[in-house]
């Protein structure tokens, strides 16, 4: 279970002193979200002429027994900056039980913030990787022709690496798998925040809630068929929803932000839309 965001990144301007850039088809109007943005850029730029910089990456590729093909600088480099936590003083929110039935904690505003301007950011304490591997073999088209790998952040403490068996499940019936925790960053990249790592208000993203979650949970229990469930959910969480995760940096992505879609009020609750697969995969 994903959370899935807009796919495309199409920033209109690489410039500092652009006044506006559209990425997935938002208007990204604060001076943060721009030199987020554009600072992104200059770190891959600094990390492809400084290769030593990726090792920790790389050996984590190693010790996966990924094939030296996929290992190429841009990935790399893509893979460091999704899995770092920046020090960003972008301060925002705050975490609190959520408004909804049953939703354990929720995200906050802890100031009015406008149509466009970034929340907070999308941590990728974990990273789910899905390569797409090369068919060389007409026999091997009918075989599984992803290979999936988790890498972890460089900040993520030893201790709280949990096995890929575990981020998958979950460790009993009350703690949530972190795949719970994953949101689409491109069609190879899902980060994944820690609930327990809770204490910096610029990457609260995996905090923010589904404002139609309650009727994808409820829905299959009712007399009306998955469908209709389900369309119902996207037309609710859709009309409450005031924020979206958007890919930030260009090239497919360097980091996730959330970006609010509507003028938001100091004490608002912060909502984004899951989306159906989302809500399936939880369910059944
Ligand atoms: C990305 S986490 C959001 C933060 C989470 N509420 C927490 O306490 O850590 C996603 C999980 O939040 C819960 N959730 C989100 N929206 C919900 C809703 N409308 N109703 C019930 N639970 C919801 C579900 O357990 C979901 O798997």
């Amino acid at each position: 279970f994903i959370i899935h965001t807009s796919q495309t990144s199409v920033p209109r301007s690489h410039c500092c002193c652009a006044t506006q850039i559209s990425i997935g088809g938002i208007d990204i109007n604060d001076d943060f979200g721009m030199q987020l943005h554009v600072n992104l850029q200059k770190m891959r730029d600094d990390l492809l002429s400084n290769p030593s910089k990726l090792k920790p990456i790389k050996q984590q590729h190693e010790s996966n027994d990924v094939d030296d093909e996929e290992l190429s600088p841009d990935a790399l480099v893509q893979e460091t900056l999704l899995s770092s936590r920046l020090p960003l003083k972008l301060n925002r929110t705050r975490v609190a039980d959520s408004n909804l039935p049953d939703a354990g904690r929720g995200l906050f505003a802890t100031q009015d913030i406008a149509k466009g301007e970034l929340i907070t950011c999308y941590p990728g304490d974990a990273l789910l990787c899905e390569y797409k591997e090369d068919i060389t073999d007409e026999e091997e088209l009918f075989q599984d022709d992803e290979s999936e790998v988790i890498l972890w952040g460089d900040h993520v403490d030893s201790n709280d690496i949990v096995e890929d068996d575990e981020v998958f499940d979950g460790t009993d019936d009350t703690s949530a798998p972190l795949v719970s925790y994953a949101a689409t960053v491109n069609d190879v990249y899902s980060v994944m925040g820690m609930p327990s790592l809770d204490y910096d208000p610029a990457y609260y993203g995996h905090f923010a809630n589904d404002g139609g979650g309650h009727i994808a949970l409820e829905g299959v229990d009712e007399a009306m068929g998955v469908e209709e469930m389900l369309a119902l959910y996207v037309e609710k969480s859709i009309e409450v929803a005031n924020a979206r995760h958007v890919p930030l940096g260009g090239y497919g992505g360097l980091h996730l932000g959330t970006v609010a879609i509507k003028d938001i009020k100091k004490g608002d609750e912060i909502l984004v839309t899951y989306g159906p697969e989302y809500w399936m995969d939880l369910n059944f």
